[in-house]
């Protein structure tokens, strides 16, 4: 079997020299060695991204590219020269066609058939190949059965995929890749898949929301496993054993934490989708699950969990024996990183972090360890790698520094919690010379979203959410609220209002949690009204607005919430409500950007009157609603307590009372039918403006021809309305600004407004001060008053 393995890579090495040619840039990528493909940089300066160069530290070493032959997994990886003759088709053709005609029976086309049928030949030849080839490697590796199977070949544009073949994954990896639709790496992929997978090095990875980053250390994770793999069975096939036992180690090999459990199972759906064709198993470790199951998922022994640090401690610390065999990670990940060391909230993420082995002490030093460890090749115990993400990851020079000198201290037992990257970092065994990554623009928002804002009351923040909500209502909107006080509100308005919106908060089950997200994922132009537990990581298609109806207590917040929207190559906006009393916030909020000038999102004041007219309707039928179920809430918790200890409760009132209470709630239940009538008369016809906007139509792409006809359309409507309201042409469709989205109009009718940055915390700060000086001067009058009366006082005596 060992020999027919050979005998195939021998082919597959001749195959791979004759197709050699004298390109330069084949060339370069064919001397580069499977393990270091990295494109050498120069160091750079702090703030830009940099590489650094050096050993490779895995130990145990690599399946060179020459052995792996793509056809094994049913899939053509393309290469250079295929990539070449791809692009310099097109402008043969025509060159080629003209050939054949004027030279049908001249000797170079006669050359070119039986070139063409040799190469048909190779194909059938090589897929032939690929078959056998498949047969031996399906004992030899650990891959999926499943995929060994079926060798169909993918029928695929090659040259769409050509950008990746420099990162040097493996075939099932750019199977999964290929299926995934993702035609090249993302800049975050390109940087850190060479630093991470092919040089084994500690990496900090810092790009914009949505770019990409759960596969930048996603990947590297699942080719480091993959090789490993192969170099086991290959090792253990040299030698005649047995193969099955190595398959899959049962070992915890990757540790991924993320701050919320949504962000986890995403996580986890994102690799499981990228390890389809592989047998690795991904398991969540999340609260708000039954912790039984989780274990019993741990019981499958899977090679990556993806967890929250409150869950996954819970276990640890219970002696989950899969999660506290950690001397065989290889890979220890910090997702949102900057998140993990907020607020103390992470004392679990400490006490996980002090339970990693030593860091990177390979297995002849861990005996102890190692005897535990039967199970595991020699190949795999290599050193354990330190990846830490996030898109807003703020590091200070100092600490650039530090990593740039490799003074960074092995990790010590200290006492100090982690209250910076740095020191998160450190502790869980980052590596002295570690890749910093940093891919973000100096303002840390997302270059592709359009941020605006709305400035207006705070009492007339509902009215605008409304407006936003139901004339640009097209796609997904997220509202993101600072307080749950504030979701409920306003969720309840616009459920009143007829607008079907799902919420998210921290408070909620978790099986609310995600029916909630589930549902909202399903509704093309879903609302999600949701709390901070949302803003970080989350990735749903079709998010085109993100409303900040509260802004965040940071800049990061707001960077992350904005984020859900313009994810991968989306583009989407972000509107914030802003109050008088937001304004030194949002002062400061564009001023921690380094950003003068923000867009002012466009507002047809026409249709203010009929929308103020539904809210003022709503917020009446809400609080005759929160008034009663708060009655009855008071009323059922008076009668559970007297119930429970046995007391009969008594209506003490007098019988005018109890005939007034009756009155009184007989009319309140009159007024309430009646204002839902009204609204709901309301709410049954589209909400239109009074007047007909050019700009809109404009940014819609309609012509002026057609805007007049529109326009005219309109007229005839709302004079029909003035009559019959109902009438047969009241069913007429008149298109206003609502066919246009939030994006849409803000692109066609934003407008420009410079920040005075320096002027608003200018004001902030003589407000802060003259607020000083008003208490320093109560302080003092206080003070003198007191003496005078102890100076009367004493003066009696
Ligand atoms: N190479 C790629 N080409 C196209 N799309 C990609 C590629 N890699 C990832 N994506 C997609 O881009 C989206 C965003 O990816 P991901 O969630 O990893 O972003 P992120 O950088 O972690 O964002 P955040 O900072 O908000 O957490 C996902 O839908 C993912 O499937």
């Amino acid at each position: 079997m060992a020999e027919a393995a050979t005998s195939s890579m021998r082919k597959i090495k001749r195959k791979n020299r004759s197709l050699k040619t004298q390109d330069p840039e084949l060339d370069r990528l064919e001397s580069l060695p499977w393990n270091s493909s990295l494109p050498q940089q120069d160091e750079q300066d702090d703030s830009s991204f940099s590489l650094f160069t050096g050993s490779n530290e895995l130990e145990g070493g690599f399946l060179s590219l020459e052995e792996i032959d793509e056809a094994d997994y049913g899939l053509n990886i393309p290469d250079p020269e295929n990539h070449d003759r791809k692009h310099n088709s097109k402008q043969n053709k025509k060159l080629n066609e003209q050939k054949q005609n004027s030279t049908c029976s001249d000797g170079e086309t006669v050359n070119d058939e039986s070139s063409k049928s040799k190469v048909k030949k190779k194909k059938k030849k090589k897929s032939k190949d690929a078959k056998e080839n498949q047969k031996v490697q399906h004992s030899n590796t650990a891959v999926d059965a499943d995929v060994k199977d079926g060798v169909e070949e993918e029928s695929f544009d090659e040259t769409e995929y050509y950008a990746w073949n420099e990162l040097r994954l493996h075939p099932l990896l750019m199977k999964a890749i290929h299926k995934l639709g993702f035609k090249e790496p993302t800049p975050i992929q390109k940087a850190c898949i060479p630093a991470a997978a092919h040089q084994g090095k500690d990496v900090i990875g810092a790009a914009e929301t949505g770019s990409g980053k759960t596969l930048a250390f996603g990947l590297p994770i699942l080719q480091r496993l993959l090789e490993e793999r192969e170099k086991a069975a290959n090792v253990v096939g040299e030698k005649g054993e047995e193969v099955e036992k190595y398959a899959s180690t049962g070992l915890l090999r990757s540790l991924i934490i993320a701050p919320t459990r949504e962000l986890a199972l995403q996580v986890t759906d994102h690799l499981k989708a990228v390890a389809k064709y592989i047998n690795v198993r991904v398991t969540p470790i999340v609260g708000g699950i039954l912790a039984e199951k989780q274990e019993r998922l741990l019981k499958a022994r899977p090679e990556i969990v993806v967890g929250t640090p409150g869950r996954l401690w819970e276990l640890m610390s219970s002696g989950e024996k899969h999660l506290v065999e950690l001397h065989s990670l290889s890979f220890f990940v910090l997702d949102e990183a900057d998140r993990m060391v907020q607020n103390g909230h992470f004392k679990e993420l400490q006490s996980i972090i002090d339970m990693l082995p030593m860091s990177n002490i390979s297995s002849e030093n861990n005996s102890q360890d190692a005897q535990s460890c039967v199970t595991v090749s020699s190949v795999q115990r290599k050193k354990r790698q330190t990846l830490v993400f996030s898109a807003t990851v703020a590091l200070s020079a100092d600490f650039r520094k530090k990593l740039k000198r490799s003074s960074i201290q092995k990790k010590q037992p200290s006492t100090d919690s982690l209250d910076s990257i740095e020191t998160l970092s450190e502790r869980a065994g980052m590596r002295p010379n570690a890749a910093i990554i940093d891919l973000t623009n100096p303002s840390i928002l997302a270059a592709k979203i359009e941020e605006s804002f709305i400035e207006c009351t705070e009492d007339d923040k509902d009215a605008h959410l409304y407006y936003i909500l139901t004339v640009h209502g097209q796609g997904r909107t997220i509202v993101f609220c600072t307080s749950i006080a504030a979701l409920r509100h306003i969720s309840s308005i616009l459920r009143i209002l007829g607008v079907n919106v799902w919420t998210l908060h921290a408070q909620m089950q978790q099986r609310a949690r995600l029916k909630a997200m589930d549902r909202f994922r399903e509704k093309e132009n879903g609302i999600l009204v949701a709390t901070d537990v949302a803003a970080r990581g989350l990735d749903i298609p079709g998010i085109k607005t993100v409303v900040h109806y509260q802004l965040p207590h940071s800049a990061e917040v707001y960077v992350h919430r904005s984020g859900r929207t313009a994810r991968a190559s989306a583009e989407g906006c972000s509107i914030a409500l802003i109050s008088p009393k937001d304004t030194s916030k949002f002062a400061s909020l564009c001023k921690s950007f380094s950003k003068d000038t923000f867009q002012r999102f466009p507002l047809e004041n026409s249709y203010m009157p009929e929308i103020l007219k539904r809210l003022s309707l709503a917020r009446q039928i809400d609080k005759i609603t929160r008034k009663d179920s708060q009655e009855k809430a008071e009323q059922s918790w008076f009668d559970r307590n007297a119930s429970s200890v046995d007391l009969v409760t008594e209506n003490y009132d007098s019988e005018e009372e109890q005939v007034n209470k009756h009155r009184q709630k007989k009319a309140s239940s009159k007024k309430l039918k009646n204002l839902q009538t009204e609204l709901s008369m309301l709410i049954s016809r589209p909400l239109q403006s009074k007047t007909f906007s050019h700009r809109y139509l404009a940014g819609a792409g309609v012509t002026p021809l057609v805007q007049e006809q529109l326009q005219e359309l309109a007229r005839q409507k709302l004079s029909d309305r003035k009559g019959a309201v109902f009438g047969k042409k009241g069913k007429l469709v008149v298109i206003g600004q609502d066919c246009v989205d939030a994006l849409h109009a803000l692109r066609s009718a934003g407008e420009e407004v410079r920040m005075d940055i320096k002027d608003s915390t200018g004001r902030q700060r003589n407000a802060v001060s003259s607020k000083r000086k008003r208490k320093e001067e109560k302080t003092r009058l206080r003070d003198q008053r007191k003496k005078k009366k102890r100076d009367v006082n004493q003066d009696d005596e």
